[in-house]
């Protein structure tokens, strides 16, 4: 990604996820099927269930590595304006290849060059489990984020103040998980 940015330090973002004091993390997520007490258990073909399994959000890190089984649900939103009026898109599981979802510090990494993915899971089966599995890469808590300063020019100029994961992290906390954490962020 640096190299496609044209940004000479090659390294810039994979040495924060390489650091030996990284804090990314490794999730699995179940979402058992929906049950219905109606009164055919199920078996009417015109019953679809639809229901979030997990809410709508970005993920706030650098970037994250997803696959689940063979069952689907995962949306990504397009075009997300600030009237919000993006689509849901839904991206079927597929079973060889991983879905790479953008993250919020990215985005200020990138300065905005690269916007992080508004998504959700939804559960939609009525008879077997949809299992996903997320790596999330993150730098060590102390770094400062910041883009290197090719990506910032009279033109593009800085979008987000410089901050640390461990400030990100903290500031997250207070909201809620669809909320936008980067406006937090602003540069002024
Ligand atoms: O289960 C999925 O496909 C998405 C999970 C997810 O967005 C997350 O764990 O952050
Ligand atoms: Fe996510």
């Amino acid at each position: 990604m640096a190299e496609g940015l044209r940004v000479q330090d090659s390294s810039v973002f994979s040495k924060m996820i390489k650091d030996v004091d990284n804090d990314s993390i490794f999730r699995l997520n179940h979402y058992p099927p929906i049950l219905c007490n109606n009164n055919n258990n199920n078996k009417d073909p015109s019953f679809h269930a639809n229901k979030v399994g997990f809410g709508e959000h970005t993920d706030p890190q650098i970037l994250t590595i997803l696959k689940s089984n063979d069952v689907g649900g995962l949306q990504v939103k397009s075009q997300v304006d600030d009237g919000d009026h993006g689509v849901w898109v839904p991206v079927p599981p597929h079973p060889t290849a991983f879905c790479v979802n953008v993250g919020d510090i990215l985005q200020a990494m990138t300065n905005g060059r690269f916007m992080s993915v508004r998504h959700r899971a939804m559960v939609t089966n009525t008879s077997k489990s949809r299992m996903s599995m997320a790596y999330f890469g993150a730098p060590p808590l102390d770094t400062c984020l910041t883009p290197p300063i090719e990506l910032v020019t009279p033109r593009k100029p800085l979008l987000y103040r410089p901050f640390t994961w461990d400030e990100y992290k903290k500031a997250s906390h207070s909201l809620r998980l669809g909320d936008s954490r980067l406006h937090l962020f602003k540069a002024t």
